[in-house]
């Protein structure tokens, strides 16, 4: 039993992640973290969760919105069993595996056989190793073929649920798993009406799964309870635990009860034996369960995250250059400020190029420490510095054949720069303390919201790596620019968020749809996105109100955007306030016709 974060509320709710003491765990929205959170709050690298001097630790890796432990803000903190750790609207409750007393009623219960569930690969194929009735060869048999013909897990426990109950002499059946908090529930029981009556015993469930043995136990102090009503008992006479083990792991216990003694030894070996078929026959249809989960969950991110909105006459163009650059070979450059788009773009760029088949790696350069990046982008031996306890594979190697998308290229190191530039030439490079030059065949596409031109006037930025880097220039257009984008992206977040948040029936008022209009957006679309996130959580029925929207930059009005619009209008009131409403004269003022003057006044709908 693990250690692990189980998320309790945010995109991820229901999700628990595993921790592994011997390695840190990166959260974040990168592809790369460990713990992947799609919370548009996280930064790609938001923190590390590790196992230090016998304690789980956390600690923030720079992100832009902070991290929280138990309420407060942390840059670093010792997490304790229960503790909550908030990033954005995800939570993530620190569960660690109870060490419980024995506290259910294994005293007076003898153990009559156990036998170690067999692990090496050789004894899964023979699933029957140890049964010497072979008058249960033939069900056996009959249940391996039951067994083959499903894929579905349920049939496939039920097939041997009902065939244990039929053969062996038992009163009950059962099927347990973890139900994901280290503790074993019953999830099937034959016949059904004995669910209630089935209680586990933690202690043998603990042995069992512990140590992969199958145990048969004994109570014989009530073999006179003839009377005892079944279903309202919590004691059996006899008791079988049967560990599920798929060879990697522990799949669920099954249970088997006798109400009068006793189970013979044929018995126990058919559990054994039908235990073993059914943990093959559950791992290989778990595994095509979870693949068609995650085929459906990467369809359902794609069709949430990947598609870039908008048919603005910006945006129109920029995904036709999109696709043309795409069919391309060389280096991308994305420029556009922060939140508009970038990484999505990338997307768009990969998705449309001949490598969509190979794997994109994502690296935010900023989020990695500067003394780090080389080593990280390009690789190191082991020891070739202090803290190089082991070889690491760069980036570069990793994405071979495939992508690399470059966030925050503005961060490279002078010295990563030299290398990146040698690599988009052709050559081989060295991975840091190596001595032989390693060549790579990648795609890379950077991103920038820095301005790069200024950057290599100011010498941080090296010219030739510059101009060899924006043969491909896609700039992605601020949002306050992007004219009706605005409300499609509205209307897609809203929609987007009501299912999410389980709010089918919200709106938005006429007055919210204005405010969400005027506003300058500085953020762009991320921040779009998370004031809809967080405004569809907050809004009282039916409607969301301007004042859900938490929009209290002031500052930031309609009137600072660059909306051709806004300023004609800002430009014939001030004409005409000072030609005290002739229109006449405010028309000469502007330098426009008295007809067009009436007709954008009208069209304003403007006080004279
Ligand atoms: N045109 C769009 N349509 C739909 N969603 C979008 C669009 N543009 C951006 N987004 C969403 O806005 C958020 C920010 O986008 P993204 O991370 O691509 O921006 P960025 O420019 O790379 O940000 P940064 O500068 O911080 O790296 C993401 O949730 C993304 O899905």
């Amino acid at each position: 039993m693990v250690t692990y974060l189980t998320v309790q509320s945010g995109p991820e709710k229901g999700k628990h992640f595993p921790l592994d003491p011997e390695r840190p765990m990166h959260i974040g929205r990168g592809s790369t973290c460990e713990i992947m959170l799609s919370d548009p709050i996280s930064s790609r690298f938001h923190a590390v969760v590790y196992f230090e001097d016998g304690n789980w630790h956390l600690r923030d890796t720079s992100s832009s919105n902070g991290t929280f432990v138990n309420g407060q803000k942390a840059q670093h903190a010792r997490m304790l069993d229960q503790a909550v750790l908030r990033i954005g609207s995800t939570e993530l409750r620190l569960i660690e595996p109870e060490v419980d007393p024995d506290s259910d009623d294994e005293s007076n219960r003898t153990v009559i056989q156990g036998v170690a569930a067999d692990r090496e690969p050789d004894q899964d194929l023979d699933p029957l190793g140890h049964l010497s009735d072979t008058g249960h060869l033939l069900d056996l048999y009959s249940l391996s073929l039951s067994l083959l013909r499903s894929d579905d897990a349920n049939d496939v426990s039920e097939s041997v649920l009902r065939l244990l109950l039929d053969r062996s002499g038992a009163d009950a059946v059962g099927l347990s798993f973890d139900s994901g908090d280290g503790r074993y529930k019953p999830h099937q029981v034959v016949p059904a009406d004995l669910v209630k009556a089935v209680k586990l015993s933690r202690s043998l469930i603990r042995r069992v799964v512990g140590k992969g043995e199958a145990i048969w136990t004994g109570d014989r102090t009530r073999q006179d309870d003839s009377d005892s009503d079944l279903a309202n008992s919590e004691h059996w006479s006899d008791a079988i635990y049967v560990p599920l083990d798929s060879g990697e792991n522990n799949l669920g216990v099954l249970h088997l009860y006798r109400r009068e003694p006793s189970f013979n030894e044929a018995d126990f070996e058919l559990a054994v034996a039908a235990g073993r078929l059914l943990a093959v026959a559950l791992s290989r249809a778990l595994k095509s369960d979870s693949l068609k989960v995650e085929s459906k969950r990467i369809a359902q991110r794609n069709a949430d995250t990947d598609e870039l909105i908008g048919s603005s006459a910006t945006m129109a163009k920029l995904k036709e250059k999109i696709a043309r650059v795409g069919q391309a070979s060389g280096s991308v450059l994305v420029r556009g400020e922060s939140g508009s788009g970038k990484e999505l773009v990338a997307r768009a760029v990969y998705r449309q190029s001949n490598r969509a088949m190979r794997p994109m790696l994502t690296v935010n350069c900023a989020a990695i420490p500067q003394s780090l990046i080389e080593s990280q982008l390009f690789g190191h031996k082991k020891g070739s510095f202090t803290g190089a306890d082991s070889d690491h594979i760069g980036w570069f190697q990793q994405a071979h054949t495939g992508t690399l998308f470059l966030d925050e290229i503005g961060e490279l190191t002078l010295e990563g720069q030299a290398k990146l530039l040698r690599i988009l030439e052709g050559h081989p490079f060295l991975p840091v303390g190596a001595t032989e030059e390693v060549l790579v065949d990648v795609r890379v596409i950077a991103a920038t919201n820095r301005d790069l031109a200024e950057f290599v006037r100011e010498k941080k930025f090296r010219e030739d790596l510059f101009y060899r880097l924006s043969v491909f220039e896609l700039v992605v257009p601020p949002l306050r620019e992007r004219g009706d984008d605005i409300e499609l992206l509205v209307q897609h977040f809203l929609h987007h968020f009501r299912v999410q948040h389980g709010r089918g029936s919200l709106g938005l008022s006429d007055d919210t749809l204005q405010r969400l209009l005027d506003y300058a957006w500085p953020g762009n679309v991320r921040q779009l996105r998370n004031v809809i996130d967080s405004a569809v959580v907050m809004a009282d029925d039916p409607e969301i109100m301007p004042e859900d929207l938490g929009l209290r930059d002031a500052g930031l009005s309609r009137l600072d955007t660059l909306r051709i619009d806004e300023w004609e209008k800002r430009l014939i009131d001030k004409a005409l306030r000072r030609t005290s409403g002739s229109v006449h004269d405010a028309a000469k003022l502007l330098g426009i016709s008295r007809a067009t003057a009436y007709r954008k006044i009208s069209e304003y709908d403007i006080q004279r």
